[in-house]
């Protein structure tokens, strides 16, 4: 079987995911962090970010001795044949992508590579990072390609194994074949092709993704104005395979530690490049109007003045299925209702107590009946399942109003009419 020595740089959300995953593929990995607390926990299996299965392909892959943690970037590339970066690339000043991540790891690993080694962006970078980590390398030995990323979290392991496609690009054509044949056994389409549009096409599938979602908020407030349901309205939609099913659910707005960051980095690409994105200034402000929006429900649900009524908020992860807060549009919500007055009490089944620094504008509880308790208002942020299955008859014996703000329309109407609660949705 075909194996390499692949290094990975970074542990987290996709360092992790990768490293364990083309360790089950049957290659030899050394992952490296600047965390030391982090590398340690590693060593013993101990996955501290919410992933269904990447705990046990941690484990795996350490008792296979496939896998292995280390603390710095020179301890990890030596004897590699292909160096994954995987460091965050967070939204920097006016909104660029900052790569002082991307740049630190370059320079620890630049004089210890072996030479014919392919160092591989897999972090989001703008387009013209592969040829500037070329130029840190300052090697005329060595070779980088760009492998952008397209997992989900809270299913990075199943996006992982089963991709929808490998993209791969290198101006050497060797180097972006040496990548992809790492992926073989997955059996997934791959698209090779030159470095500047294998960056591209990262952040042109992101922001396709948040305008889709902005488009369909949009239309949500249009169905309201005009008395329309936008579950029908997508559900028409979505049967045209031209759109797809999905992607189409309204929210509170989109957010994560991705479709913000990268939506602000293509736009600055753009204006760099003389070029104005109206279409993506656009989707950037309707969001920004989402959460405005939302306030308004809240307010309007519960009469009208948000100064010191207490209101119960159900969720904080920026979607189910994760305990990451990174902008998060609950927790951006919430700092509205704080500004506006409103008391804050939080549920969120992935996240038991208060995070520093993070949660500062809400009180965190561990269960859901306080946060509904003496509640004016309780507000769904956060479309986790089991909220569906609350007993809401109970709930609403404990609230002080018998109101429901239900931003991710999860909730099931006839259950919350029959528990006496009066509901709102987004769109209908
Ligand atoms: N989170 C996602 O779902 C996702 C999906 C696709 C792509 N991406 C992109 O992948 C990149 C990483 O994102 P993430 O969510 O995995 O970040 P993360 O914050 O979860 O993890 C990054 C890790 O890198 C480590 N690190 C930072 N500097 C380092 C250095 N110099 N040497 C070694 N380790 C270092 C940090 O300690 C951290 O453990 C970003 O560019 C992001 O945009 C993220
Ligand atoms: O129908 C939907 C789908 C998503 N969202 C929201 O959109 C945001 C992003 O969701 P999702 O895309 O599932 O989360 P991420 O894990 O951030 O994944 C995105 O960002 C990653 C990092 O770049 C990419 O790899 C993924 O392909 C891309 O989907 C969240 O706030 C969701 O609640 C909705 O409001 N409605």
């Amino acid at each position: 079987m075909f194996v390499r020595r692949v290094a990975v740089i970074g542990a987290g959300y996709v360092g992790l995911t990768s490293a364990a995953c083309l360790a089950s593929l049957g290659h030899q990995v050394v992952c490296a962090d600047i965390d030391e607390k982090k590398v340690e926990q590693l060593r013993r299996a101990e996955v501290q970010i919410f992933e269904p299965g990447l705990p046990e392909l941690v484990g795996e892959g350490i008792a296979a001795g496939r896998l292995e943690f280390v603390v710095g970037v020179r301890n990890a590339v030596r004897d590699a044949e292909v160096v994954f970066l995987c460091v965050p690339t967070p939204m920097g000043e006016g909104g660029a992508a900052d790569l002082k991540a991307v740049e630190a790891a370059v320079a620890e690993m630049k004089d210890l590579l072996a030479p014919g080694t392919v160092v591989v962006n897999k972090s989001t970078v703008p387009v013209g990072t592969a040829a500037r980590v070329l130029e840190l390398l300052g090697r005329d030995d060595v070779f980088v390609a760009s492998n952008p990323e397209f997992l989900r979290e809270g299913s990075a392991v199943k996006d992982f194994m089963h991709p929808d496609r490998i993209v791969v690009g290198s101006d050497a054509q060797n180097a972006a074949e040496r990548v992809s044949a790492l992926y073989a056994r997955l059996g997934a389409p791959t698209v090779l092709m030159d470095a500047a549009s294998a960056e591209l096409v990262k952040y042109s599938a992101n922001c396709f993704l948040a305008m889709k979602l902005s488009y369909v908020n949009a239309m949500a407030e249009l169905c309201e104005r005009l008395g329309a349901d936008i579950a029908n309205v997508t559900e028409g939609m979505g049967f045209d395979q031209r759109i797809g099913q999905s992607f189409l659910q309204p929210g509170p707005g989109w957010g994560g530690s991705c479709l913000p960051k990268d939506t602000h980095a293509l736009l600055q690409i753009a204006e760099a490049a003389g070029h104005d994105f109206e279409l993506l200034t656009a989707t950037i402000n309707t969001n920004e109007k989402q959460s405005r929006l939302i306030i308004g429900k809240v307010a309007n649900a519960v009469g009208g003045d948000l100064k010191g009524r207490k209101l119960g908020l159900l969720g904080l992860a920026f979607k189910a299925g994760t305990n990451d807060l990174r902008d998060s549009p609950a927790l951006k919500i919430a700092k509205m209702l704080k500004a506006e007055g409103a008391e804050l009490v939080a549920y969120d089944p992935a996240i038991p107590q208060a995070v520093e620094g993070v949660t500062g504008d809400v009180t965190v509880v561990d269960d859901v009946q306080q946060a509904a308790k003496d509640a004016e208002a309780l507000v769904v942020l956060t479309e986790w399942p089991q909220f569906r299955s609350l007993d809401w008859a109970a709930l609403a014996g404990t609230m002080a109003g018998q109101v429901v703000v239900d931003t991710r329309n999860l909730l099931d109407v006839d259950v919350l009419t029959r528990a006496g609660l009066t509901s709102h949705g987004v769109g209908r």
